[in-house]
């Protein structure tokens, strides 16, 4: 559905996508991760058509956007970070007007109004003003505008940014109802929803890509999988000494916990598993213990790992 290759964005001297390549299936759910600056509004926008490449070709759905964007960007659904809204028209108005803009004739935008108003939970709202609703619902008329003319490919800058809570779960809820039926690329800061949401991510930083996986894949190959976290009373400099002198112990960091305990972090080898010759250490010792467990590694883990500056 989306065929990126080589794709190169420079403003002056500044390279913002550094020759990125990756595709995205028909039917898929995928996530564009990446620290603030790292090129997902401009990759985004270059897919949608809306800003030139330097180099490089995006197809979509067998149509390359730049030469044939006219056939491409009726397959794409785009919802930008900041949803530009005509605050003063209603809402239906509004979709109805981003209909008649897309193309459709007066029957079918009355047929697609309806139905994405009914789609995206805007029935309650339909006769307000844009400019007297919530973030949330705000968000709402920007999928429903994105939807309106029945793309195959929704691609979503950061859809749930400056939602609360509640508002982010029905959002992210409605994503993954519309990715039974669409191809969707969304960028997120939210490692959780990608987590929930996404059948794999793309993980980008300095213009390039890093990673591309399912989520559990990364998690499982990441390099810092392995931890064990303790929490023991005993002398903590003679704890320290004790466990780094295990094989396969490659750090340990202790820190009080303010009662009296002490909690210790064990980085050990990726693959190795170190719990039960650290519990025969502190058997060996009388130590008395109160929790050892393994922690295991997170998208969170991956993306910093990856993305981090030092
Ligand atoms: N029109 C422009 N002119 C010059 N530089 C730009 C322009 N647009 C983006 N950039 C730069 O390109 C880089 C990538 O920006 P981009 O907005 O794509 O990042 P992002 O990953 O979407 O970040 P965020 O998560 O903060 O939205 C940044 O260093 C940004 O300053």
């Amino acid at each position: 559905m989306i065929e990126v290759r080589e794709l190169t964005k420079r403003f002056s001297r500044h390279t913002a996508v550094d020759n990125i390549s990756f595709s995205v299936g028909k039917g898929e759910i995928v996530g564009f991760l990446g620290p603030n600056g790292a090129g997902k509004t401009t990759t985004m926008r270059m897919l949608t058509g809306y800003l030139p490449a330097t180099s490089g070709s995006v197809e979509i759905g067998g149509h390359d956007v730049f030469r044939e964007s006219v056939q491409a960007r009726r397959k794409i659904g785009y919802m930008p970070e900041n949803v530009p809204l005509y605050e003063d028209m209603r809402v239906r108005e509004y979709l109805k007007f981003r209909a008649h803009l897309k193309g459709l004739s007066t029957s079918e935008t009355r047929r697609r109004v309806g139905e994405v108003i009914a789609t995206c939970g805007l029935d309650s709202v339909r006769r307000k003003m844009i400019k007297v609703l919530s973030k949330g619902y705000r968000q709402r008329v920007g999928l429903a505008d994105a939807l309106v003319h029945s793309p195959d490919l929704l691609i979503l800058d950061e859809p749930t940014n400056g939602l609360d809570p509640n508002q982010i779960r029905q959002i992210r809820e409605l994503i993954k109802r519309l990715g039974e039926s669409h191809t969707i690329l969304l960028s997120t800061h939210i490692l959780s929803e990608v987590e929930m949401t996404c059948g794999r991510v793309i993980i980008i930083d300095g213009g390039k890509v890093r990673a591309q996986d399912s989520p559990e894949s990364l998690v499982d190959g990441m390099r810092t999988a392995g931890k064990v976290l303790i929490e023991l009373k005993a002398d903590p400099e003679v704890v320290q000494g004790a466990i780094n002198r295990l094989d396969h112990v490659k750090r340990v960091t202790q820190e009080a916990t303010g009662d009296g305990w002490f909690a210790f972090e064990v980085l050990v080898d990726s693959g190795t598993d170190a719990r039960e010759r650290i519990h025969e250490v502190i058997a060996q010792n009388g130590w008395s213990l109160r929790s050892l467990h393994r922690r295991v590694a997170t998208l969170e883990d991956v993306f910093v790992e990856l993305t981090r500056q030092d």
